[in-house]
């Protein structure tokens, strides 16, 4: 042992001993206690150990999260079962009363959070996760597939043939957009994804898309949206018109709710939704169609009509979404005629009174209608008819037509958009600037507000206008020719009958709807047929560029092709399930050549094909397009086509073969928008009594040979439905209906062609008569006490792609879905399922009331009921039911497109605007991204919105209904 050992070793003994020795003296304690006093740790000893910090979770948290492991901690014998959890509705009423308990009353399937809709073809499940909208068809439901890991919207059609039947031709016709003329998916209108029938309902699946350009402007207050946003956006609607045109489509129901944002895209970009109120230009049967705001004097006068009535509406739409209000809030047709009248400072042209069903009940005959074709015979003075005055109305129809409140102060166009309040902060380069743009705005729009359908540009003439293209605005734009597109000519008789409607058109029609109408084809889904279709119906230019022998004249446009099917997706028979009322195989149309498509389609010889279950067949989309087709020309129909009801058509208020739709029928008259315009009540007009007199009548012809052989489930077109309609029902399998019919197109009669430059003879006279004193108004700022620069949408520096995605995500109501998938996307309107809410917003809720105006296409007593061969049932259910939709159902012309408003007064803003009336946007809906300065711009810099008020001194008024009691014709 060493010393340093040793010395060690005596150390320890000591230390021991003197323990000892203390341990005499101290009581014993245990050696380790359980309590220190706290002393901090050394800074060195707090480094290396993790600090843990304690949140307290409020208590109610902490007693549900992980409630299931709580609970299984306190009972082992626990089980939970997800099926078991009380379902988050979202749809009301959700008491199942049809359909084995899936539906409710209104025949809508119950939806609730996490309810999966499925594909039985592909295995897709589509997860249910929130309510986008209702309209009249049924609902629309943002819902999620995994599989893709993708939101989708998907619209559930009610569970009733007829709404079955004409949303098959929205498929159809948005399928053949989409994959024929579309297949890039460059035009603006939304993509059909899926289609499938589940619990008995279609259900459609699109794209999920934001916000509608309605909700847009009352989120910005009803100011109109800045001009470079307008003109971005009318050259988008543009382009889905030119592809519509030239696929001969009509969409009828263009409106700015029609028209959705892109959540995702970079730059703004918009796309037309809803075609179930599209027909084919050639198929035109129903006579009350178009939103009435929207809605183009052809259509108002029961004249025939072609894709220009779109053109109407889209020039409506411009000018809303510039001024922030509807240029012709008519709250009755005859309303609406007036304001167009003095908004425009003419009338329509004589041949277009002449021939309408409807004029007698807007005009007066003070001449002579000899020289109809002259076109100056039109031109105001010189009218062989004069506009009744409201006193000769009331006379004439024994009650007052309901007059709307004015906005623009008796003004014309010129004076409504020059005296339209620049931005605040505009510099004044800027606003000579603006102003040049906005006379290039008044020509822009005078084409399209033209009341002579053959004069109103076309789409393709329309996008050439310096308004579009952002050339300079020099003179008044004179469109290259473009082949005329002619009144549409009927090859069938326009009846009026709703039943037949565009379900006819589509081949779909419930009286026909047994026969199968096609070529036989054992297609697969979304098979398309050997097809042509008319690109261009008429190229800018090009007169005369039909080169058929057939003598049409010299100006039948470019088409030439000697294809004779117009071959269009059907979607009959999706999930292998077979509706009686239907056929396999549709027409939707035929060639655009009418003389061709007489070869092709007669009676039997293979047209009529069986619809077995399950094959998806193409279908035609309509005969000729109208454009081919003489203009007076007529088929006869034979009896039991739908053209024998015309006369009858529940359009009169017989509500014998009513339409099982809202499109012409009663229900469908409330304009669901109820933003506070004037049509808030009830329009006094009720039904012309005159019979259609249609124009079709001077010698051509076609027949209709039907095939006859019919399944069971269809019915001969003469015979009602009774039987079938009650008890319908999806079937599985398929029977084999055969039916065929002959068209023969005998005769062409004329054609026409476009004059551009009458249009600004005309529009110049307007200007002449209006108010001087309307025209001056003050800045904005100075009379508006609220205005504020940081209002929505009134900056620059805008993105609007941010901003869809921003208004999606803000628009969101509070109440939380229980989803576990972030709730992206739209937020409108539709946040409140199952309540009835108030907080309902766009289209809301159609008061719930019987409306004894209605005389035409009023349901008949007893709606909701398909007996009696499709008597128009519950078309518009707000008539009849408590409306709960968020979405007041509304279509097809009936429009009842209530544009929101039951929380209108918890929200009223307080005159930050102005027009006190004009119900601003919820509040939870005005913040973020879109007030934000900083981001208020599209990537191109344009500004959103304008600063800028309204000069309308009338005020919106607070109950915003915008109801459409209009008549059925
Ligand atoms: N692709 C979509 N993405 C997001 N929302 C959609 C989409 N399609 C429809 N919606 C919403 O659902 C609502 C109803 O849709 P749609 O207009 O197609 O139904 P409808 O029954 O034909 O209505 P209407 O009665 O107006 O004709 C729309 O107003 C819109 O808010």
């Amino acid at each position: 042992m060493d010393e340093v050992s040793a010395g060690k070793e005596g150390e320890s003994r000591a230390q021991e001993a003197a323990r000892e020795q203390l341990s005499l003296q101290i009581p014993w304690s245990p050696s380790q206690r359980a309590f220190f006093p706290y002393s901090p740790l050394p800074r060195t000893a707090q480094k290396s150990s993790p600090l843990r910090v304690v949140v307290r979770r409020p208590l109610v948290r902490r007693l549900t999260k992980d409630i299931v492991e709580t609970y299984q901690i306190c009972n082992p014998q626990f089980k939970y079962s997800e099926e078991l959890n009380p379902k988050r509705f979202l749809t009301t009423p959700s008491i199942g009363v049809l359909n084995e308990g899936y539906d409710n009353a209104n025949s809508d399937l119950i939806l609730a959070v996490n309810f999966v809709l499925v594909n039985l073809d592909s295995q897709r499940r589509y997860l249910v996760k929130d309510v986008l909208g209702h309209g009249t068809f049924g609902q629309v439901a943002k819902c999620w597939i995994s599989e893709t890991n993708s939101f989708v919207a998907v619209k559930i059609i009610k569970n009733q043939p007829a709404y079955y039947q004409q949303a098959l031709v929205e498929v159809s016709i948005l399928t053949t957009l989409n994959k024929k003329f579309d297949p890039e998916d460059k035009h603006h209108i939304v993509r059909i994804l899926d289609y499938f029938v589940y619990q008995r309902h279609l259900c459609i699946s699109f794209e999920l898309l934001g916000t509608n350009l309605y909700e847009l402007l009352k989120i910005n207050k009803f100011r109109g949206l800045s001009l470079s946003i307008v003109q971005l956006f009318s050259k988008q609607i543009l382009h889905a018109l030119v592809l519509m045109k030239d696929a001969g489509i009509i969409h009828c129901d263009l409106k700015p709710e029609n028209i959705l944002l892109c959540t995702t895209v970079k730059p703004a970009e918009i796309k037309i939704i809803d075609f179930g109120s599209a027909c084919m230009e050639d198929r035109t049967v129903y006579s009350y169609i178009q939103s009435r705001y929207y809605r183009s004097p052809e259509v108002l006068l029961g004249s025939q009509y072609t894709t220009a009535i779109d053109m109407w509406s889209f020039g409506c739409i411009v000018a809303e979404l510039f001024l922030g209000l509807p240029l012709f809030p008519g709250a009755s047709e005859f309303d609406l005629l007036r304001r167009m009248i003095e908004i425009l400072g003419g009338q329509p042209p004589d041949h277009v009174l002449k021939e309408a069903k409807n004029t007698s009940k807007f005009f007066k005959r003070v001449g002579s209608v000899h020289h109809v074709g002259n076109s100056e015979a039109s031109m105001g003075a010189r009218s062989a008819y004069q506009a009744l005055t409201e006193e000769e109305y009331e006379a004439r129809e024994l009650k007052k037509p309901l007059i709307g409140k004015e906005y623009f102060n008796h003004m014309n166009l010129e004076q409504i958009v020059t005296t339209y309040p620049h931005r605040k902060t505009l510099p004044d380069e800027e606003i000579l600037r603006e102003n040049q743009i906005r006379l290039a705005l008044i020509d822009f729009l005078k084409g399209l507000v033209e009341f002579d359908p053959v004069k109103r540009w076309s789409p393709l003439q329309a996008s050439r206008h310096p308004f579009v293209t952002g050339e300079p605005f020099t003179c008044p734009y004179k469109p290259p020719l473009e082949t005329p597109c002619m009144p549409v000519a009927q090859n069938v008789k326009v009846d009026h009958h709703p039943g037949g409607g565009h379900w006819f058109a589509a081949g779909l029609s419930p009286q026909i709807s047994s026969m199968n109408r096609g070529p036989p084809q054992n297609s697969p889904h979304f098979h398309v047929a050997p097809y042509s279709h008319a690109s261009s119906y008429g190229s800018l230019g090009s007169h005369g560029s039909y080169n058929d022998s057939a003598g049409l004249g010299s100006s039948y446009g470019s088409y030439g092709d000697n294809s004779s099917l117009y071959a269009y997706y059907s979607p009959i028979g999706p999930s292998g399930l077979n509706i009686r009322a239907q056929g396999g195989l549709s027409i939707l149309g035929a060639s655009p050549d009418a003389r061709r498509r007489t070869s092709q389609l007669t009676p039997g010889n293979g047209i009529g094909v069986s619809p077995s279950a399950g094959n998806f067949a193409p279908m035609s989309l309509g005969a000729s397009p109208s454009q081919f087709t003489p203009p007076s020309s007529h088929i006869q129909v034979s009896a039991g086509s739908p053209v024998k009801y015309g006369p009858t058509s529940p359009a009169r208020g017989s509500g014998v073969h009513g339409s099982p739709l809202g499109k012409v029928a009663a229900g469908s008259q409330f304009n669901r928008r109820s933003c506070g315009y004037p049509g808030s009540l009830q329009s006094q007009e009720n039904t012309s009594s005159l019979p259609w007199q249609g124009h079709l009548t001077d010698g051509a012809s076609c027949s209709y040979a039907e095939g006859n052989s019919r399944g069971h489930g269809g019915s001969p077109r003469h015979v009602q439905l009774p039987s079938i309609v009650p008890s319908w029902r999806q079937q599985r399998g398929g029977n084999g209906f055969t039916s065929g019919y002959s068209l023969a197109v005998h005769k062409i009669s004329e054609s026409f062609t476009l004059s551009s430059n009458v249009v600004f003879q005309q529009t110049t006279e307007a200007s002449h008569d209006k108010p001087e004193s309307s025209l001056s108004l003050p800045d904005p700022g100075d009379w508006d006490p609220n205005y504020s620069e940081e209002l929505l949408l009134q900056e620059d520096g805008l993105d609007v792609s941010s901003l869809a995605t921003e208004l999606t995500n803000k628009m969101r109501f509070s109440h939380a879905l229980d989803t576990a998938v972030p709730m992206t996307g739209v937020g409108r309107f539709n946040r409140i399922p199952n309540t009835g809410s108030n907080l309902s917003n766009h289209r809301a809720i159609g008061p719930v009331q019987a409306n004894p105006h209605v005389e035409v296409g009023s349901p008949p007593s007893g709606h909701g009921n398909m007996h009696a061969g499709y008597t128009r049932p519950i078309s518009n259910p707000s008539y009849l039911i408590p409306h709960f939709s968020q979405n007041s159902p509304s279509r097809l012309g009936l429009q009842p497109v209530q544009r929101s408003t039951h929380w209108q007064s918890t929200f009223v803003g307080g005159g930050e605007w102005n027009h006190p009336n004009v119900q601003p946007p919820l509040p939870n809906c005005n913040t973020g991204g879109p007030r934000s300065p900083s981001n208020n711009k599209f990537t191109n810099s344009m500004p959103w919105g304008r600063k800028a008020g309204h000069p309308f001194t009338t005020i919106p008024p607070t109950s915003h209904a915008r109801r459409d009691f209009g008549k059925i014709t």
